[in-house]
């Protein structure tokens, strides 16, 4: 893993985003994309360039269940307002939460990610050391699958609405095996309330009690965090 320490998410948004550009001026034309306070700053950054995705396609890693595109806590809703109305993609493919089928749905999502190879995926991670809501304890072979949230991503994530009863119980996330997939990866986290997670992610055993983990295993990790999430790190990085 290459493990970049920032001062704060500011100038995580602009390492992030040289990601980008550089993925982009060596032609990658799929990009994986995540929702959350994190990459925010990485899409503010991408927003006032000049960079051009109108050729490639997006693909997000997950949706809550139950909740219609245009709701405001959806993940729909999250990336045109962040991202896809100043720079829009040619394509852009999110799970759908209202699937009146959700193993149909979750079938329809895998065969989206086997059409679009992923060549730069982003990711945050959760307090738990989630990635996408691959919860702690899913197994790494899953593809897209529908996840029943923990007590613990329901509380993180509860800031996002009225109140902890208007959070979803469920959500579509692309699997573990689907994300391991993707050519190159950032994982970016902010602030110490990730510090645990970040360490367990980077020095942590291997072990699917950590999901993110499983990133050790990959050939291309870019890890952007700052100073307060580096903070329980033993070694300097
Ligand atoms: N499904 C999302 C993840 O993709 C995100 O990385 C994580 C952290 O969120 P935040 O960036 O707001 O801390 O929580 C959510 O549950």
């Amino acid at each position: 893993m290459k493990v970049i320490v920032v001062k704060d998410q500011a100038a995580g948004g602009v390492e992030g985003y040289k990601v980008f550009k550089n993925a982009l001026d060596n032609g990658a034309k799929v990009f994986g994309l995540a929702t959350g306070s994190t990459p925010v700053t990485t899409y503010q950054e991408i927003v006032k360039s000049d960079l051009d995705f109108s050729n490639c396609t997006s693909v997000n890693l997950d949706e809550y269940v139950g909740i219609a595109p245009d709701n405001e806590q959806s993940y729909k809703y999250f990336m045109q307002s962040h991202l896809f109305d100043q720079k829009p993609f040619k394509q852009s493919f999110l799970p759908n939460g209202l699937a009146a089928n959700p193993a149909e749905e979750v079938k329809r999502y895998d065969k989206v990610i086997d059409e679009h190879p992923i060549d730069l995926q982003i990711l945050g991670i959760g307090r738990n050391g989630h990635i996408g809501f691959n919860e702690p304890g899913t197994s790494r072979d899953v593809t897209t699958h529908v996840v029943d949230l923990t007590e613990s991503t329901i509380e993180a994530n509860a800031r996002f609405f009225e109140s902890e009863n208007d959070v979803p119980k469920q959500a579509f996330s692309m699997g573990l095996a689907s994300i391991m997939k993707s050519k190159h990866l950032i994982l970016e986290a902010f602030g110490e309330n990730k510090a645990d997670a970040v360490k367990g992610m980077i020095e942590g055993p291997d072990t699917v009690d950590c999901p993110a983990s499983i990133l050790q295993n990959h050939p291309d990790v870019t890890v952007i965090i700052d100073e307060a999430a580096a903070s329980k790190l033993s070694k300097k990085y």
